[in-house]
């Protein structure tokens, strides 16, 4: 298979863990025979600093003819410090979610058995665990109109608009997942406050009769924020709005062990995008101590949903397993024997290639 693949590192440790998912793309296009052309492009504060702007219109070329896109992540304290910049990393990001109209960003939650004993969790409550967070990534407060201040500057509003049309997209992926899963759908909400939570229950409710194998419920954001720490093996299918999504899957990355670890797909009728939850976590950068697992994972997922190649993405994940059943991992979940960002890519990307030689001879 011969694919470009657009490389957008970004910014902190974006460059970093980005690097070790490329390391694990060539080992699997090594044992394949796959051709990976990669193209680098800049986004986020380093695009801001080479261009002035965060999506610079290069970079929106390359994501759009690119076969699928590898994000690492944007940010930096200069502009988190300063509220008042006019232009800021995060706006690259939303930009391209919304250019690139990717609508649905799929996070995928599980335990790991060699890390049951770091989380802070209960063992015996997420052993097992494994969902799917459907979040919204083009909609709702993120975007809607109007924003901003009053002019005397002492009032700031935003708008959290839904549209039917952009609520059944995401739910059809959702509910099709399910049907693939243990058919179970849970849409999180806030329909006791809010009139777009009521859209999207009706919505969802509506559509649910195209699929009657799935078992739908509602729940409360904040019920679920609870519910999901407490009995994480009682979800399978998460569907929610962009905001909401946000904020519980880094709450569920605790269940996994690190935020480092979680990867995602950002998916489009026309583009694919793979990248890890977490952000530039900038007090880590340059030191070599990020976990790349979440890279790693994204890129697994960039085989299997832009690529179709299931087996390869498979193989990835087993490696990631077999890393962390050893030990091997970053700092952030083997905190007294960590090993470096590209020690762990290393590792990861050479036991594929090893596994490969021993069953070729
Ligand atoms: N998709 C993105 O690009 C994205 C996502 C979230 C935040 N951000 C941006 O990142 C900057 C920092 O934000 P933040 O500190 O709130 O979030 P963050 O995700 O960068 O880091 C939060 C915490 O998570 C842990 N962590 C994150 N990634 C890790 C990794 N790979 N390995 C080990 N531990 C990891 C660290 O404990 C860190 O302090 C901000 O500018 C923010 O806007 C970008
Ligand atoms: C940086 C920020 C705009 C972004 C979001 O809220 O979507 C991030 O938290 C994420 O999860 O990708
Ligand atoms: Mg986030």
């Amino acid at each position: 298979m011969n694919k470009n693949i657009a490389i957008l590192a970004g910014d902190g440790i974006g460059p970093e863990v980005t690097a070790e998912a490329v390391k694990v793309l060539d080992a699997i296009a090594e044992t394949f025979g796959h051709q990976f052309q990669y193209t680098d492009a800049l986004i986020g504060a380093a695009a801001i600093n080479a261009t002035g702007n965060p999506f610079p219109e290069a970079t929106e070329e390359s994501c759009k003819s690119a076969d699928a896109i590898l994000f690492g992540a944007i940010g930096d304290p200069k502009y988190d410090n300063d509220p008042n910049a006019k232009v800021r990393p995060e706006q690259g990001l939303l930009k391209m979610r919304k250019n690139l109209g990717l609508f649905a960003n799929v996070r995928p939650v599980s335990s790991y058995d060699a890390l049951l004993p770091i989380s802070p969790l209960k063992e015996h409550i997420i052993k097992g665990t494994d969902f799917v967070v459907f979040r919204e990534l083009t909609g709702g407060i993120y975007f809607g109109e109007p924003r901003g201040r009053s002019e005397d500057g002492n009032t700031a509003f935003d708008s959290c608009v839904y549209s039917k049309t952009e609520i059944e997209r995401i739910s059809h992926l959702a509910f099709k997942a399910a049907e693939n899963r243990r058919k179970k759908l849970t849409l999180v909400d806030k329909a006791n406050v809010l009139a777009t939570s009521r859209l999207w229950r009706e919505t969802v409710k509506d559509l649910s009769s195209q699929y009657p194998e799935v078992a739908l419920d509602f729940m409360f954001v904040d019920n679920a924020a609870m519910k999901i720490i407490q009995n994480p093996k009682d979800f399978d299918v998460v569907l929610t709005e962009n905001m909401f999504g946000d904020i519980i899957t880094d709450e569920a990355s605790v269940i996994s062990g690190s935020l480092g670890l979680l990867p995602s797909a950002s998916l489009g009728l026309k583009s694919s995008l793979f990248e890890p939850i977490h952000g530039s976590y900038p007090q880590a950068a340059g030191k070599g101590i990020a976990n790349p697992i979440g890279a790693i994972l994204s890129a697994a997922m960039l085989l299997e949903y832009a690529f179709d190649l299931k087996e390869e993405c498979q193989i990835i994940k087993d490696a990631v397993n077999s890393a962390l059943n050893i030990g091997y991992g970053t700092e952030d979940i083997f905190p007294d024997e960590g090993k470096s960002t590209s020690e762990v890519g290393d590792f990861i990307s050479q036991s594929i290639v090893n596994q490969y030689k021993t069953e070729s001879v």
